[in-house]
Order: C-alpha cells, then sequence, then structure tokens
C-alpha cells in the first residue's frame, strides 16, 4: 500500500497531540530530547471519539493515549502524517495492532511503570473487602454507628488466588505473601513462582480453592466474558472476586446475580465495559449500591508515581523512535535500534515482507552512486523494516526512488 506523503518534514517540527491527561513530564521529556528540533505539543484531558480523532490527526506525527482513546483500523487508514503511538500505560488493546503495523506505524508503551501501584491498590482492596470497609466508611458518614464483627475478617492465612501471573499478578503474589496470605496462581503460559507461590493446574482448580480471586490477564478473544456465570458459581460461597484488569472480562450481570444471591461476600472493580471519556461524564453500572462492593474509576496505574514514571518512559521512546527511527519496546514492530553514526544521512524505510526488498533498496543506492555506511533490517509479521544510513546526502532523492517501489508501505528521511 502507498501512503500519501508526511505533511510536515520531521527534520524540523514534530507534532505531537497528547490526549487523556498525560503527565507533564512527557512534555519535559519530548522538549529535553531537541536535538534540533522543536516539538508542537497539544495536550487535551479526555479521550477522543472515532470521529473526533480522525479529524484531529492531519499534521499529527506523534499520538498519546492512555487506555480510554481506541485507534482503530479506520483511524489509522485516515492518519496519512502519523508516525507512531504511545500508548502511556500497560495496555494496548485499544490500540488495532495488526493494522498499525501493516501501515508501518509502530505502537509502544509502559510495560511496568505502574504494576506496584494496581498491585498496592489490590492489598488495600483484599482487606478492605475482608473488613466491608466501605461500607462501613459509608455508614459513619451517613451518621450511622454499626460496630459489627459478623463476617468481617482477617486476610492472614486466607487463599489468594490470581488469574493472569505476569508483572502485576507477580507484584501482588509477593505483597499478599507479606500480610500472610496463601497465594495460588493460574496463567497460560508457564510462570517463575515469587517466595512460596503456587501455580495450580487449571482456573476452575484456581475457582475452587481461593477466598479471593483478583484478575490481571490482557484484554484478549480469550479473556473476554472469562468469568461469567459457570465460573462464578466454581468459586467459593462468600469468596472475593477483584478486577483491576479489563471490564470485558468479567460478565457484570453474572456477577450483580452472584452478589445479590449471597454466593459471593463482595467484589471490587476498577475497570468496566463500558467507561467515560473523561471525568466530567456521568458513569452508570449495575454494580452501584451493592452491598460490600468496592467500585473505583479506573484507577489501579493513577499514582503521581505511576503517571510520572510512564510520561517519561514513553515520551523518551517516542522521541528516541522520531529522532533516529528506534523501535526498541514497541509491541508491534521489528525491534531495531541503530546508534547514529555521525557524518551519515538516514532513511527508515517500512515494507512488505517480501523477497528481493533490500536487493531493490541497494539497486536505488547504487545507481545514485551512493555509499551504505550501516544497513539493518528485521521483520515481522506483515512487514520488514529497514534502516540504512548513507554517506552522501542524497537520502531525499534515495527516499523518492524508494516510494516508488512495489514493496513500499512508508519511507521516512530522519536526518
Ligand atoms: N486498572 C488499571 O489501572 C490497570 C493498570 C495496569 C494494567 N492493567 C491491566 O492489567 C493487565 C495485566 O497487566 P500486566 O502488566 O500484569 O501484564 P503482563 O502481560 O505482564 O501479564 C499478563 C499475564 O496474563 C497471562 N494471560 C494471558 N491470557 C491469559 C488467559 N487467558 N488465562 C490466564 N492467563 C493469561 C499472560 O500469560 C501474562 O502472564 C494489562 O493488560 C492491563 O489491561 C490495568
Ligand atoms: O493499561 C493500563 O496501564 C491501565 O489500564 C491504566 O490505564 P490509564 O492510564 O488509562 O489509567
Amino acid at each position: 500500500m502507498t501512503m500519501p506523503a508526511p505533511a510536515a518534514q520531521t527534520r524540523d517540527t514534530i507534532q505531537i497531540l497528547l490526549l487523556e491527561n498525560i503527565h507533564p513530564s512527557a512534555t519535559e521529556t519530548f522538549n529535553a530530547f531537541g536535538e534540533g528540533r522543536t516539538y508542537a505539543i497539544t495536550r487535551k484531558s479526555g479521550a477522543l471519539k472515532e470521529d473526533e480523532l480522525i479529524a484531529a490527526l492531519p499534521g499529527v506525527q506523534l499520538l498519546g493515549i492512555r487506555s480510554k482513546t481506541r485507534v482503530t483500523a479506520r483511524v489509522l487508514e485516515n492518519a496519512h502524517d502519523l508516525l507512531s503511538v504511545g500508548c502511556f500505560c500497560i495496555g494496548t488493546n485499544q490500540v488495532d495492532l495488526v493494522a498499525a503495523n501493516a501501515r508501518g506505524v509502530p505502537v509502544f508503551n509502559a510495560p511496568f511503570s505502574n504494576t506496584r501501584s494496581v498491585a498496592e491498590l489490590m492489598i488495600s482492596e483484599i482487606i478492605a473487602l475482608a473488613r466491608q470497609l466501605g461500607d462501613r466508611s459509608r455508614e459513619v458518614h451517613d451518621g450511622v454507628w454499626k460496630k459489627v464483627a459478623a463476617q468481617c475478617y482477617e486476610v492472614r492465612g486466607k487463599v489468594l488466588g490470581i488469574v493472569g501471573y505476569g508483572h502485576i499478578g507477580r507484584q501482588l503474589g509477593v505483597l499478599a505473601e507479606a500480610v500472610g496470605m496463601r497465594v495460588f496462581y493460574h496463567d497460560i503460559a508457564a510462570r517463575l513462582p515469587m517466595g512460596n507461590n503456587r501455580s495450580v493446574p487449571s482456573l476452575a482448580t484456581l475457582l475452587a480453592e481461593s477466598d479471593f480471586v483478583s484478575l490481571h490477564v490482557p484484554e484478549t478473544p480469550e479473556t473476554r466474558k472469562m468469568i461469567g456465570a459457570a465460573e462464578l458459581a466454581k468459586m467459593r460461597k462468600g469468596a472475593y472476586l477483584l478486577n483491576a484488569s479489563r471490564g470485558t472480562v468479567v460478565d457484570i450481570p453474572a456477577l450483580v446475580a452472584a452478589l445479590k444471591d449471597g454466593h459471593l461476600a463482595g467484589a471490587a472493580i476498577d475497570v468496566y465495559p463500558e467507561e467515560p471519556e473523561s471525568n466530567t461524564d456521568k458513569f452508570k453500572t449495575e454494580l452501584q449500591n451493592l452491598p460490600n462492593v468496592l467500585l473505583t474509576p479506573h484507577i489501579g496505574g493513577s499514582t503521581e508515581e505511576a503517571q510520572e514514571a510512564i510520561g517519561r518512559e514513553v515520551a523518551a521512546v517516542l522521541s528516541k523512535f522520531a529522532a533516529m527511527g528506534a523501535t526498541t519496546g514497541s509491541v508491534n514492530f521489528p525491534q531495531v535500534e541503530l546508534p547514529p553514526v555521525k557524518g551519515t544521512h538516514r532513511i527508515l524505510n517500512v515494507h512488505r515482507n517480501e523477497p528481493g526488498v533490500l536487493r531493490d533498496v541497494n539497486r536505488v543506492v547504487a545507481d545514485l552512486n551512493a555509499n551504505i555506511d550501516t544497513q539493518f533490517l528485521a521483520t515481522e509479521g506483515a512487514i520488514g523494516y529497514l534502516i540504512m544510513d548513507l554517506e552522501q546526502d542524497v537520502s531525499a532523492e534515495v527516499s523518492r526512488r524508494i516510494q516508488a517501489l512495489p514493496s513500499n508501505i512508508r519511507t521516512r528521511v530522519v536526518y
């Protein structure tokens, strides 16, 4: 597929759009990277809907989002100037990664900068559920004095079952043992157990043996509604469910039923199948006003520490991609990073992954009597990614001719 040439020349000003209240540390980091470029940064506090995003993207080269903004195939199709997308969060399910790969747009995230924040929230919620803290607090605010011990427990000695034993699951497992819990986990991949955490053979076993079940899987076709009526029925009577992964992982009507009929003793939910675009939108869920149900507005990763670190981390990888084509850490692209070589001229080319591309590119370079200083090509999925440093300043012409090759997806002169 041939892309229209980017409107803005990336040697000079880079246009950046940051949505969803990304931390100011991102702006500081972009500006610190400078290197002769100006970064023109536009910030917006909420997410944009698909049509709004399409309307906002002409001229934008770097887009920063969090978990809410959906970058669909249609958005990508219409974003001719877009070089890269930075998810200033862990999850990347909101971006069509395959479409972005096919269009030559690398997507980056911050894989563990908010891990600790989520794990700490979960520990606080496990204890809060065990002590019915949300209800007691609300009662006292309402002037009701209900000093009870019935159905309030210590967490020491109780079993925590973790579904998805990745970065967050493992960190939670460590913290849970520190407060005396026994920890079981279930994952589709083999994972090294932390401390005395134990792997169980199946999700069904984990559900049957846990007092608390905490979900830490990504949103995938397999995890969609992975906890429905049948799974809730397998949980122990009086157990608690916690979900801070993605809202689509739990069947909400089934959870409401399990809470109302007393099978579950409580739940803590941070994520929902439909979430508001911004803090000014109203929010409604069937889970509201049920006893011992803690509801939070997707704040698992919302701490000063996490947001500050994420702002720096993702802005740094986006800057490195804009400035020298580095894709290390990208979630949908071949991983290529070449240090700049003084006095050379760098071209980036994303092409269809088919035989003969390097031969054609090198013929273009040879026809212009140019010499290649460094060249690196890696492939992933449908695409190949080539970084090439030329000794002569013929990059504009080389780029024009490479763009005319049938294999070309997009070509950019970086310097
Ligand atoms: N509430 C929040 O604010 C918040 C913050 C950060 C992350 N998250 C969510 O938490 C998710 C997990 O984060 P992480 O950093 O631990 O990710 P991770 O990739 O490190 O770990 C996810 C684990 O889930 C496992 N997994 C995948 N599919 C599975 C399945 N069907 N059954 C069992 N295990 C499965 C993977 O093998 C992996 O070990 C993210 O994808 C994101 O959606 C939410
Ligand atoms: O994927 C994540 O890191 C979390 O869901 C946090 O998303 P947020 O940045 O939109 O709060």
